[in-house]
């Protein structure tokens, strides 16, 4: 039987999955807050050099994101979710994209030449973490893989928004709106739902393979911040 002739039939009285999930990783979760260049980001404190090398390797992760959205378009045949994988795809290349150009003109980069920039090392491992699991996945490993990105990135912006509001002058105040906007906390709301629906329908190997997925991302998720921090090269 199909998921969307199923009925749902979720046990109450259970956190729910996407709950279950980070639950598993939570120190881990907490740590991505506490990151120095996170907490740089936040007070405005961090060197330009540092923003400009995140900046230009997350143009090229955004690249590899959307392409995971679009592959998420072939996994379902339920319309309305064909239809938010297609704006998510839109989303990713026009509202975060356009940020990223935004900041690439401040450092005298164009769009293209942002793309010559190659891979620092955690990206390049990344990135196939999400696309293997986009082409060879299931729709809820893919889901799940996606999740810690939209879910990490609204919940350190809304984060940083509260502990220190951005004064008007602040250098990456425009990053910090982008990522507390309602808009955003959308993206990860709608991936969890879509997760949670699923969920009575996984049997227990299955659910553990999520685990083993989200963790991985959510370790890249913070890997990614190291690596912008300690501005990572290749040996
Ligand atoms: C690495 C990373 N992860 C998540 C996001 C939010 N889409 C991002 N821009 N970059």
């Amino acid at each position: 039987m199909s998921f969307e002739t199923h009925p749902y039939t979720a046990d109450m009285a259970r956190p729910r999955l996407s709950e279950r999930l980070r639950e598993g990783c939570r120190s881990l979760w907490q740590r991505q807050m506490e990151h120095p260049f996170v907490v740089a980001l936040g007070n405005g404190t961090l060197p330009s050099a540092n923003f400009q090398f995140y900046i230009l390797q997350d143009a090229l992760f955004l690249d590899e994101l959307t392409k995971t959205f679009a592959y998420a378009t072939t996994k379902t045949t339920n319309h309305e979710e064909m239809e938010q994988f297609g704006t998510f795809v839109l989303n990713t290349l026009l509202v975060e994209a356009d940020l990223h150009h935004r900041y690439g003109e401040r450092f005298g980069l164009s769009p293209a030449e942002m793309t010559t920039i190659p891979m620092a090392p955690t990206n390049y491992a990344y990135t196939p973490h999400l696309l293997t699991i986009a082409t060879v996945g299931t729709l809820p490993e893919l889901l799940t893989a996606i999740l810690p990105c939209a879910w990490i990135y609204a919940e350190v912006g809304h984060h940083l928004l509260d502990t220190v509001p951005p004064a008007p002058d602040h250098p990456y105040r425009d990053w910090l709106l982008t990522y507390a906007s309602p808009d955003f906390d959308s993206v990860g709301t709608w991936i969890r739902e879509r997760l949670d629906q699923r969920a009575p329908f996984l049997n227990a190997q299955e659910e553990a393979r999520l685990h083993e997925i989200f963790l991985t991302s959510t370790r890249y998720e913070w890997l990614f911040w190291d690596m912008a921090w300690k501005m990572e090269e290749w040996p």
